[in-house]
């Protein structure tokens, strides 16, 4: 069996990797394995891209590994694109899903259903000692319901309607929301880089 390392510390991301990879027969590693504490990266960049690049190369600088990390968001046309690259601490330094959620719901308060239009964005970077990092995306389209539906998943998932679901990607189990997902999106781009290289 391979092995990848993730650069991540978010239990959801973690449990959508392994969903993802566990038909590729590939363990996914992540910063919540090590035996060590690894210190918080600061997420100082303004794009999705940018703050993915530092958090790959951090841990590969660290380990001299090749590793993926993961940027993600929720972006709400009505919100001029908030939450985007500020999802993780929309309510606060705490990151609490629950209270973003709400911050996003209470934002959202007088608009009307077909307004209510929104993506969630993934971008993968691969850091590799002595080598360019590279990117890849995945968006996944969907409108913010009214309240929070569904026990799985993370993040913002419960107020999420993928384009032609009546379930929020909450109510999806793992390998449901895993066929449509951003983060799906993203790493099968990743996959076809890999084939072509
Ligand atoms: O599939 C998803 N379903 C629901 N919500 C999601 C998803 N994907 C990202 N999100 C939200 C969660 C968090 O509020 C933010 C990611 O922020 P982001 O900085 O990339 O991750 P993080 O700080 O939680 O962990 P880490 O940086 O260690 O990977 O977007
Ligand atoms: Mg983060």
């Amino acid at each position: 069996m391979k092995e990848i390392i993730i650069a991540t510390k978010n239990r959801g991301k973690v449990k959508d990797f392994d969903t993802l990879f566990a038909p590729l027969n590939i363990k996914v590693t992540s910063l919540l394995d090590l035996p060590e504490e690894i210190e918080d990266i600061e997420e100082t960049g303004t794009t999705f891209e940018e703050n993915a690049a530092i958090k790959a190369e951090a841990i590969c600088e660290k380990f001299r590994v090749p590793v993926i990390a993961d940027d993600s968001g929720l972006v709400v046309d009505a919100l001029n694109g908030a939450p985007g690259v500020y999802s993780a601490r929309y309510a606060g330094e705490q990151k609490d899903d629950q209270a973003n959620l709400q911050k996003v719901l209470k934002g959202l308060e007088d608009v009307a259903q077909e307004k209510r239009i929104a993506r969630f964005v993934c971008v993968l970077a691969v850091a590799k000692p002595g080598e360019v990092t590279v990117f890849k995306r995945g968006e996944c389209e969907g409108t913010i319901g009214k309240e929070p539906a569904g026990e799985f998943g993370f993040g913002y998932d419960p107020i999420f309607y993928p384009t032609g679901s009546k379930r929020t990607m909450a109510q999806m189990t793992p390998e449901e929301k895993n066929q449509i997902s951003h983060r799906r999106k993203a790493l099968d781009q990743l996959m076809n880089w890999v084939k072509e290289q």
